[in-house]
């Protein structure tokens, strides 16, 4: 894959990092204190791993699963800490308990079950005291594959955005929310890297302003322009011509396109096809849940009232209103352009070219090999 020219856009954004042999731990960059500290938390527990994916101080589809592939590794490290001598039974026992434990941390990004169904596979095939090794092996590799599926993504995805200048974003589609590019924001960085000019404009996202504090942040950082907006005010830049393509990526896709994204992403396509502008949705294969015909059997995340009636520890709703904070939304396939994914475009976006890209690159790499 071409390196990109900009260093701060590979080198830098450390979501993840798996520290030390199979008995170390879990670094994240803890993104519920960004953009105003950069700081990282360790996890040298499952406990603390389920925690950190379910606080969001690690979120974003892709990076939610390589986090629970490590979180396997720190559950059979804990378990040795605890029981010097432990026995491979032991182990997998550990390592079961922990997959079925990190299954509940979130129930939306399919992420999440694609990589901890490949962790399944590797405790299920290993007899022998060999079992942490390839766990972190397993690990490692879902986080390498993960990079490569990003910058893949930007490959394919910028020429889609080669005569646009003004795009608009929703949530954190980013290095944040994956193993370093991101999604979304991969197809940005690799168009800005081929010498199209983009300014970005970030949605806030309420609640949690994933835009505003995430987003914003990894643009700026890696010298692209970016505007933060409320999430009320797209519509009427639009209706001012000023938004070329809006750009998204994805927390679960069904087989026929439908496509779950951060609450709010649902009437963003709305108004972009009102005003004839472009959607795109980028995401990668382990994104897509080929079980589910459309998105209509997507499980959709309730989180907690507070997030909206005390944002950020300022209560700004009355104690005897309700609250309604379902986390995602789904688009219907019929609202996307496109869907970017790392073996290639789907357009338009409907069943059988869902099943044609996904299938074709198997095709090829099988004929490679
Ligand atoms: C590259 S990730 C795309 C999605 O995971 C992202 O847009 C999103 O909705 C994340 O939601 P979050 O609740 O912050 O985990």
């Amino acid at each position: 894959m071409k390196p990109y020219s900009n260093p701060n856009l590979q080198t830098t954004m450390k979501t993840l990092q798996w520290i030390g042999d199979t008995s170390g731990h879990l670094r994240l960059i803890d993104q519920t204190r960004l953009p105003v500290e950069e700081t990282y938390l360790d996890c040298h527990t499952v406990a603390q791993t389920h925690d950190a994916i379910r606080r969001l101080v690690v979120r974003g589809a892709p990076a939610i699963g390589i986090a629970a592939a490590y979180g396997v590794c720190v559950a059979v490290a804990e378990a040795r800490r605890e029981q010097p001598d432990l026995s491979v039974a032991d182990a997998r026992a550990a390592a079961h308990s922990a997959i079925d434990y990190l299954a509940t941390s979130r129930p939306t990004a399919v992420n999440l079950f694609w990589a901890l169904d490949r962790m399944r596979g590797i405790v299920d095939g290993s007899e022998d005291d060999s079992l942490a090794q390839r766990l972190l092996q397993e690990a490692t590799a879902i986080h390498e594959q993960d990079r490569q599926m990003c910058a893949a993504m930007g490959q394919h995805g910028a020429p889609l955005l080669a005569d646009c200048r003004n795009v608009l974003t929703h949530c954190n589609a980013g290095g944040l929310a994956a193993s370093e590019l991101g999604t979304a924001l991969a197809v940005i960085y690799a168009a800005h890297d081929a010498g199209t000019p983009l300014h970005v404009y970030a949605d806030e996202t309420r609640p949690l302003l994933q835009g505003a504090r995430l987003t914003a942040w990894e643009l700026s950082r890696a010298g692209i322009d970016v505007t933060v907006l409320c999430d009320s005010m797209p519509a009427c830049l639009m209706r001012e011509g000023k938004i070329d393509a809006v750009i998204v990526g994805a927390d679960r896709v069904a087989a026929n396109g439908d496509a779950a994204n951060k609450i709010g992403t649902y009437a963003l396509a709305i108004v972009a096809r009102h005003h004839g502008v472009p959607f795109y949705v980028v995401a990668p294969s382990s994104t897509f849940d080929m079980q589910l015909e459309s998105g209509e059997g997507i499980p959709i995340e309730q989180r907690d009232r507070q997030e909206v009636s005390h944002p950020f520890g300022k209560q700004t709703v009355p104690d005897d209103a309700g609250v309604f904070n379902p986390a995602f939304d789904v688009t219907p396939a019929d609202l996307i352009t496109a869907i970017v994914t790392e073996r290639g475009i789907i357009r338009p976006v409907n069943t059988a070219n869902v099943l044609h890209v996904l299938a074709n690159f198997a095709e090829r790499a099988d004929s490679e090999d």
